[in-house]
């Protein structure tokens, strides 16, 4: 899928959610582990048009706003929920262990297993749960429909089962299929864990303008908008992270003064190089 492009018409094109398809999906879905990211799915799920009667919850400490999504007709916790045609798994990568054997209940032989664990792998899904396994990689954006995921599909994946996850995770933004599930490791370190680094900068761009001699509150909502507005710029337009940031820097200019400390052999590069590395190498530790 290419890169995307808000149009006039307010579509995104490349990851138009088609809301349709959620309407339409088929059978029962559980979610186990409604937290920060399971429920960010949740919301998007429902949002989409997914009718909250079909959806199990399976959480042992749900939040007031999972709470109340059982008022929807969510059916939070049953005791008797039997075989679902859709499970999808957003536990810790820790928990697995402990919480896996139990949501084998869930599986049966056609079951959907969707994964969104960092680390853990279709073999580990497949051997634990059983069912037919999608292991998928989200991030939290999901939770107001900007999320992009990648997912890849065990090979016994029906053609039909895939089409499911892929209205699922479509329905929280983006979704890149890929074929080497290898590769989940780095997209983790980037995409997964990416809105942290963001983040990140928007404190650190507001830390440095206190340095600066700037309020504190001022600060903070400078950097916030910056960030903010520049990625809403990113996303809408056509041209390149590198043609944007350039854009900026005026020859002998403010920009170029300060890129010259970001672009340097010590700046941000090789920073972001290590952390990716070091978060990549985490993925395959939660592996084990
Ligand atoms: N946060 C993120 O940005 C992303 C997270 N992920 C993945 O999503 C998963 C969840 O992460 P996140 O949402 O951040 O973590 P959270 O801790 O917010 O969510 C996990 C939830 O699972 C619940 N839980 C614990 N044991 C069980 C059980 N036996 N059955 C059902 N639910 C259980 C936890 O309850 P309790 O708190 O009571 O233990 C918690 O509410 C992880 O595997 C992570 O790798 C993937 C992409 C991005
Ligand atoms: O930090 C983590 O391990 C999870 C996976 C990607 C984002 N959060």
């Amino acid at each position: 899928m290419g890169p995307c492009v808000r149009r006039d018409d307010g579509t995104i094109h490349g990851d138009t959610v088609n809301t349709n398809t959620l309407q339409n999906l088929h059978g029962t879905i559980a979610l186990a582990g409604a937290g920060k990211m399971g429920g960010a799915m949740l919301t998007g799920w429902l949002a989409g048009g997914l009718d909250a009667k079909r959806v199990v919850v399976i959480e042992p400490q749900p939040s007031a706003e999972i709470g109340a999504l059982a008022a929807q007709g969510i059916r939070l916790n049953p005791k008797d929920a039997g075989t679902v045609d859709t499970l999808v798994i957003a536990v810790k990568p820790q928990t697995f262990p402990e919480a896996g054997p139990a949501l084998k209940s869930f599986v049966g032989a056609s079951t959907l297993v969707v994964s969104i664990m960092a680390g853990t792998t279709i073999a580990a899904l497949e051997k634990v749960c059983g069912g037919a396994a999608v292991r998928a990689m989200p991030n939290t954006p999901a939770a107001i429909g900007r999320g992009i995921t990648v997912a890849v599909a065990a090979k016994k994946v029906s053609a039909a089962q895939r089409a499911t996850a892929d209205a699922l995770l479509r329905a929280t933004g983006s979704v890149e299929w890929v074929e080497d599930e290898s590769l989940m490791d780095a997209v983790t370190a980037v995409s997964g864990s990416g809105p942290a680094y963001v983040f990140l900068l928007a404190e650190e761009l507001a830390r440095a303008g206190v340095e600066a001699g700037l309020p504190a509150e001022l600060a903070t909502k400078l950097a916030r908008q910056t960030v903010a507005g520049s990625g809403e710029l990113l996303h809408r337009s056509e041209l390149a992270s590198a043609t944007l940031r350039q854009n900026v820097t005026s020859p002998g200019g403010t920009t170029a003064a300060a890129l010259e400390v970001l672009m340097a052999k010590d700046g941000l590069q090789p920073l972001m190089i290590r952390a990716i590395a070091a978060a990549t190498k985490r993925s395959k530790e939660l592996a084990k």
